[in-house]
């Protein structure tokens, strides 16, 4: 896909003909210098924002020939999204228990708690946010991303926040979504997140390189 943004009369290729595949089972990293275009190519898969040319297909449909009525409704049962700051993925005043119960209701799917299991939330699901560390949050985020089983689960610096052991549980709670089936693809600069990556996609100026 190619994107351009147009600000002040300027036209910026954020991303020049990239393509990528992301495959179920699999983590995938987009890694790159600031600016190469890894949230601009994030968007685009979770449906945020549709490419000037090329498509995206998520589990076999082609989303961008779909109306936004449509793609909205993808992009609300099919993906996960999981924003850099841990608070700005949660709801302050839902425990974690309700946040997956919210997501699997939006989802049209049945609760399994079984991912704060694996998550290593168990013993936190009666707590809110603001009870939680952040990498508990963050690992709130991802549940609730991923609850439901949607065709994947997308992150966007995820780590950021986050110092090294939280970002080292942040991985494995990734490993664990993979391991389940889930497809996840997460744009990072942290390095304990790209070592834990299967597939490695660099982009330099907008190009896969
Ligand atoms: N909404 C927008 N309007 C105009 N330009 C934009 C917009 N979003 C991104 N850009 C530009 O597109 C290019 C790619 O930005 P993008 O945020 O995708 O990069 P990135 O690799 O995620 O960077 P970072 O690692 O700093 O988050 C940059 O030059 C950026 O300034």
């Amino acid at each position: 896909m190619t994107h351009s943004y147009r600000t002040a009369g300027r036209s910026l290729t954020a991303l020049h003909e990239v393509s990528i595949a992301a495959a179920r089972g699999r983590i995938t990293a987009l890694v790159g210098p600031s600016g190469s275009g890894k949230s601009t190519l994030l968007r685009m898969l979770a449906c945020l924002e549709r490419p000037d040319e090329g498509r995206v297909e998520v589990g076999g449909t082609d989303v961008t020939a779909l109306s936004a009525r449509a793609r909205r409704a993808v992009r609300r049962r099919r993906i996960g999204y999981v924003f850099q700051n841990p608070v700005d993925n949660l709801l302050d005043y839902l425990t974690v228990q309700e946040h997956l119960e919210l997501a699997a209701k939006m989802r049209g799917s049945g609760l399994s708690l079984s991912l704060l299991d694996r998550l290593g939330l168990d013993d936190r699901r009666g707590h809110r946010p603001r009870q939680l560390s952040g990498g508990e949050q963050q690992r709130t985020a991802l549940a609730f991303a991923a609850v439901g089983d949607p065709d994947a689960v997308l992150a966007d610096e995820p780590t950021a926040q986050l110092d090294r052991s939280s970002a080292g549980l942040v991985a494995e709670a990734f490993r664990a979504l993979a391991e389940a089936g889930q497809t996840v693809v997460v744009a990072t600069h942290d390095p304990v997140l790209a070592e834990a990556a299967d597939d490695v996609v660099e982009l330099v100026d907008g190009r896969v390189r």
